[in-house]
């Protein structure tokens, strides 16, 4: 990973101007005074957001939209090998000036997204992963969702007793209602950490502090390294399986684009992959297997952002990082191999999968830029149906329209590391 994230607009007004930056000014929110004058006096009449300009920010297109493709843009062509757990509508493209970066449009089919948005607020922030508020509350913060959904508070004798009872890393732990739904995939309960009353902090006001989650090996930002000895679960078998298949089908199209002499670029044979476990080839070389074993689940709300960076605490960044989008339309920047190389602008939907493999693996890139004014696609709409009418459909919709409300002001990113 990379040294810990401000997710607030960075106060740093004096920071380096190089090309990276200018890039991220361009389209970090920002909120500017609006005045009128009032008996010749400038009376301040509220603060609005400035107008971005997003007409340079590449947008691909909706899925199954065909769109002109700018020059040094390519579609990779499908029938290199689309996964099948993939919609027929997925799309891949590769980029001139940024050889292994692998942008698969509506690579997540809408069920799948909207499980991976469920467990993001339930499964993936809860111990034993680590998240923001690891700090401040050890033991972590169970059934912190299903807490918010009922407007409780934080009990803190529930909280102490939580704490003694997991050792500050809480596997036996407890949700409002004990009652594991699609809601909480939390396990294990006990007491109650949470709570109607008290002077306690809101569960919502805490889930609003939630930045980002690991799952794996925790990553530690102070000491820069993953805290392989810390109790952990394994990457979700899932995310470990779809993480395979993007860097799989980067390896396959990128080194394909790069023999035909257009596009992609960068990556060495990647067809070798880790699979039901097993890693594949010798270890510290580009002939390495691919072996997902962490992520980190980032959560970003309306003028967050994520200062351009290198991920660079992985052991083997021969191997590709593989990013998941969920939520929230972003802007995305990928630059070079410096700060000073001018990044490229894409946006980035719900289902989205960026691949950062070979020499894009070791460039710049960040989000400037959460867009929450815009409409969520509909699988991802509180009121969106998606796929037929039977009642289990709607009992799903009726479990995820908190989810969605949620998420039209959210984004999520998933990104899958192999850390060996
Ligand atoms: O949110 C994103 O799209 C990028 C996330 C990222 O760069 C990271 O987690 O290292
Ligand atoms: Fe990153």
């Amino acid at each position: 990973m990379y040294a810990e994230h401000e997710q607030e607009a960075p106060a740093r007004s004096e920071a380096a101007p190089t090309a990276f930056r200018a890039a991220e000014k361009l389209y970090q929110l920002r909120r500017e005074q609006i005045f009128r004058q009032r008996k010749g006096k400038r009376v301040s009449k509220g603060v609005t957001v400035r107008a971005t300009d997003l007409t340079s920010v590449l947008d691909l297109g909706l899925a199954g939209e065909e769109r002109p493709l700018p020059l040094g843009v390519a579609r990779l062509p499908a029938q290199l090998g689309v996964p099948s757990c993939m919609p027929p509508s997925a799309a891949a493209y590769a980029f001139d000036a940024h050889p292994g970066l692998l942008l698969v449009r509506g690579a997540l089919p809408p069920g799948l997204q909207r499980q991976l948005v469920m467990e993001a607020f339930t499964r993936f922030c809860e111990p034993p992963n680590h998240t923001t508020l690891t700090r401040t509350h050890p033991a972590g913060l169970p059934g912190i969702w299903a807490a918010t959904q009922q407007g409780l508070r934080l009990q803190p004798a529930g909280q102490a007793a939580c704490e003694a009872a997991s050792g500050a890393t809480g596997t036996d732990v407890s949700t409002p209602d004990g009652a594991p739904s699609d809601g909480s995939a939390s396990s294990g309960r006990t007491t109650s950490i949470w709570g109607a009353g008290g002077g306690g902090p809101t569960a919502d006001s805490l889930l609003r502090k939630l930045r980002w989650a690991t799952l794996g090996p925790p990553y530690d930002w102070t000491q820069r390294r993953y805290l392989r000895e810390a109790v952990h679960d394994p990457l979700p078998p899932q995310l470990r399986s779809l993480a395979t298949e993007l860097a799989g089908l980067a390896a396959s199209l990128l080194g394909a684009a790069a023999a035909a002499g257009s596009g992609g670029g960068g990556v060495a044979d990647g067809a070798a992959s880790c699979r039901n476990g097993a890693a594949e080839g010798s270890l510290g070389g580009a002939s390495q297997a691919f072996c997902p074993d962490a992520a980190l689940v980032n959560f970003y709300y309306e003028g967050d952002t994520l200062n351009g960076h290198v991920d660079d605490a992985e052991n083997s960044l021969g191997q590709p990082l593989v990013s998941l989008s969920l939520g929230c339309d972003a802007v995305f920047l990928i630059g070079g191999h410096t700060r000073d190389v001018p990044p490229t602008p894409l946006l980035l939907r719900s289902g989205d999968a960026v691949v950062l493999a070979g020499d894009a693996r070791r460039c710049y890139h960040g989000v400037p830029r959460v867009l929450t004014d815009r409409p969520l696609p509909a699988a991802l709409r509180a009121d969106g149906r998606e796929g037929g009418s039977s009642s289990s459909d709607a009992g799903n919709a009726a479990a995820f329209a908190p989810f969605a409300r949620h998420l039209q002001h959210c984004r999520i990113n998933i990104s899958v590391r192999d850390t060996r």
